[in-house]
């Protein structure tokens, strides 16, 4: 059997790692502690679950709660989600919806997302100051696990620079089975992909549904909880990195008839931006693996048949 049709197994799990320290400080003992911690999961599973409270449970449900308001509008509504760049808008396909804001953690980008659905706006700005605000503290755990990674490879002179070309994206998913669905049946939520991006933070409310797949061709079903959060290595990461992490293979699976809901944010390299592994990864033992490249042009890829039908989107695409 292909094993991208095989069930999860049940005694797997991901590896936990604590962000909750408010002291986790770049060359402390501890940030030093998390950095190996974060390096060895991902060289192991391309992700891990991140306990991470500096987002309070208030928050997360008020983003909830937002989300169940945005998915209630009417489909025309929500297809006015456009944005210039690829797949950044309202997007529906069979169980799946998703709503997509870019620059998320910029509150004015935030509010012209809530004015393309609500024209007259009324009191909308506090969805708008809810998404900003979970955004924005998200992304300070994005920026940490990137900076632990690049300083784990000692190529961490470049994190500023590697910080400019990227900004954030972040995604609301509502999936939806059919009331009458069997209670025992499964069915895909989202096909088994890996992201084309640096870093994807994944949150799922109450249903679970997000396996991710192991070395071994084995699934491992996430199971939600409260304050953590999926943290994901995406293709561009894996390139950048000349392949030194592997990115995370994963999908969505819904049992039975209940909603679920999901949030992500995604680190993306700016458009125009060449994904090139500096020279400091690349030796003999670690040849060059992947061609430099333009991220948009791999984006356009995968959104062709090849690009679509490759296991690996990124090798199929960029490897030498
Ligand atoms: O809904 C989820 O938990 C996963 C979503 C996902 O994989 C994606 O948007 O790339
Ligand atoms: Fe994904």
């Amino acid at each position: 059997m292909d094993s991208d049709s095989l069930p999860p197994s049940i005694s797997l799990q991901l590896p936990v790692i604590d962000f909750s320290n408010q002291t986790l400080k770049p060359g402390s003992s501890k940030w030093d502690e998390v950095k190996a911690d974060v390096r060895k999961a991902l060289e192991d599973y391309g992700c891990f679950e991140a306990s991470f409270d500096k987002v309070s449970v208030e928050l997360k449900k008020s983003v909830f709660e937002a989300m169940e308001e945005l998915f209630d509008l009417p489909v025309q509504t929500k297809q006015r989600n456009v944005s210039s760049k690829p797949f950044h808008g309202y997007i529906c396909h069979n169980l799946y919806q998703s709503l997509g804001i870019d620059d998320a953690n910029v509150l004015v980008k935030v509010n012209d997302f809530t004015k393309q659905l609500w024209p007259d706006h009324g009191n909308k700005s506090t969805i708008s100051e809810t998404i900003h605000r979970f955004s924005d503290q998200l992304l300070e755990l994005d920026v940490m696990v990137r900076r632990m990674i690049m300083e784990s490879f000692g190529i961490e002179k470049y994190i500023d620079e590697h910080l400019k070309t990227t900004n954030y994206l972040f995604r609301m998913m509502k999936y939806t089975t059919p009331l009458d669905a069997d209670v025992e049946e499964t069915q895909v939520g989202l096909p088994a992909h890996t992201d084309k991006n640096i870093i994807t933070i994944l949150h799922q409310y109450q249903v679970d549904g997000l396996e991710v797949k192991t070395k071994d061709e084995k699934w491992i079903k996430v199971k939600p909880s409260q304050d953590s959060f999926v943290v994901m290595v995406g293709d561009s990461l894996c390139a950048l990195l000349n392949g030194r992490l592997p990115s995370s293979y994963h999908r969505v699976m819904m049992m039975g008839n209940k909603t679920r809901y999901s949030t992500a944010l995604f680190s993306v390299p700016k458009l125009e931006t060449i994904i090139d592994s500096p020279e400091e990864l690349v030796d003999e033992e670690h040849p060059r693996i992947f061609k430099p490249f333009d991220y948009k042009d791999f984006v356009h890829f995968f959104h062709t048949e090849a690009g679509h039908k490759a296991q690996s989107t990124l090798h199929a695409y960029a490897a030498l």
